[in-house]
Parts: structure tokens; C-alpha cells; sequence
């Protein structure tokens, strides 16, 4: 089997009912290939009534099944509201809420029980990458964030550079491609369907940029915030990979 290809939106904090509309237009397109929407929690019900073939899923999940946990949602619940994905370890979520590996380990292993495909992020910082540590810094997030569960059917590798997000920078083509050699080569000695994880770049990919970043090695897909939001701009990313 190889690795799927895969054209997903983080939607992060964006979106009221109205912005349903805009998945409509995804759902109604002849994609080519899986396309996956992770609108805010509190769209995910009314989202999931919209998708068609498009996946829905959430943006974090606790690592609990349930309790005192004020604010935060469990994997069942997301699985309940009809996501099939999370996004698990988003920088965001590092940087905002001092998320690190063990517990982004622990999430994973519970949207697993869940019945949910995990979208594990990393990535370095820029003073990382300037400090020359980035194939370091991916090495450890790896190794820490991934539990031994994952495989290829339920895990997803997205590596974001935390400088490249919402920034409208991006990495070099040779500087994505290494990286995400690492991460394939990381895979395929851990698991033994690593070779078939889909392997997703994110960071500030537009319909501009999609086409050539798609056809770099290990690169089966995106993870698109910003160009997520409008069908007009996600369209054509979907298509860029679609043709890939
Ligand atoms: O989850 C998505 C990434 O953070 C990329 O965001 P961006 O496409 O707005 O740079």
C-alpha cells in the first residue's frame, strides 16, 4: 500500500455556521483524492451534516476519557460528533499551552482507542533551524509524540516549522525534502507499514506554492490553516495534489 494522499484544513479558531458554506463548496467538487476539514469543536456536528466525502475532524483532544477536565473534550466525544481525524501537538498548542511530546504520546494513544486517525505536528522553531538542531529537534518530537499504536491506517505525520506557519514564508524545497526523508526513514525502521504513513507539509502552502512542494519526495499532502478557509483557495491546493 502507499501512503494515501491527503489535503487537509485546520481551521483553528475560524468559523461560525455561516462558514459551513464554504465545506459545501469542498464537498461538491470532484476532489481526486482524501480531503479532510478540522473546523472548531463546536462546528464539528453541524460540519459532519455537510461533508459528504470530505472527513471531518477536531483540532485537540484529552489525553482522559472523561472527568473534571473544564474546557476540553475527549476523543469519544469527538468520535460521537462524528470526526474521523484529530490534529494532536499542533505548534499552537506546544507553544500556547506547553504541550510536550509525552502528552501529545497520551492523546494519541486515546483518539487511537477512540477509533480516530491522529494527525501528529512537529517542527522546529527558527532559532532551532538557525542553531543548525532541526534534524534533531524532528528526531526527538518522533520519537516522543508517536506512540508505539500508530500505524499506517491510524496515523498521519504533518511537519510544520513553526517559522513557516501563517508567516507566508517556507522552507526550501531540499530543506522539506530532508526533513521529511527523516521522518519516512524514522517510520520504516519503527513500525513495519512505515513506509505507507502519509507524510504531510504544512506552512503557509497556497495555490501558488501547492504544485511544487506536492512534488517533493515523502510529501503525500498538506495541512493548510490559513488557505483552508476560503473553497476558492482550497480548491485548487486539493487539485495541485490530486494531480501530483
Ligand atoms: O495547521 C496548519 C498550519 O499551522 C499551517 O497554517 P498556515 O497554512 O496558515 O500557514
Amino acid at each position: 500500500m502507499a501512503p494515501k494522499k491527503l489535503a487537509a484544513g485546520n481551521w483553528k479558531m475560524n468559523g461560525l455556521t455561516a462558514s459551513l458554506a464554504e465545506l459545501d463548496a469542498i464537498a461538491a467538487r470532484e476532489n481526486g483524492c482524501d480531503v479532510l476539514i478540522c473546523p472548531p469543536a463546536t462546528l464539528i456536528t453541524a460540519a459532519v451534516a455537510h461533508s459528504g466525502e470530505v472527513a471531518i475532524g477536531g483540532q485537540d483532544c484529552h489525553a482522559a476519557e472523561s472527568g473534571a477536565h473544564t474546557g476540553d473534550v475527549s476523543a469519544a466525544m469527538l468520535r460521537d460528533a462524528g470526526a474521523s481525524h484529530v490534529i494532536l501537538g499542533h505548534s499552537e498548542r506546544r507553544t500556547d499551552h506547553g504541550e510536550t511530546d509525552g502528552q501529545v504520546a497520551q492523546k494519541a494513544i486515546a483518539a487511537h482507542e477512540a477509533g480516530l486517525v491522529t494527525v501528529i505536528c512537529i517542527g522546529e522553531t527558527e532559532a532551532q533551524r538557525d542553531g543548525g538542531q532541526t534534524l534533531d529537534v524532528i528526531a526527538t518530537q518522533l520519537a516522543g509524540s508517536v506512540p508505539d499504536c500508530a500505524t499506517a491506517a491510524n496515523t498521519v505525520i504533518a511537519y510544520e516549522p513553526v517559522w513557516a506557519i501563517g508567516t507566508g514564508r517556507t522552507p526550501t524545497n531540499d530543506q522539506i525534502a530532508e526533513v521529511h526523508a527523516l521522518i519516512r526513514e524514522t517510520l520504516a525502521a519503527r513500525f513495519s507499514d512505515g513506509n505507507d504513513v502519509t507524510l504531510l507539509y504544512g506552512g503557509s502552502v497556497k495555490p501558488g506554492n501547492a504544485g511544487e512542494i506536492f512534488d517533493i519526495p515523502h510529501v503525500n499532502g498538506a495541512l493548510v490553516g490559513g488557505a483552508s478557509l476560503k473553497a476558492g483557495d482550497f480548491g485548487p491546493i486539493i487539485d495541485a495534489l490530486a494531480a501530483a
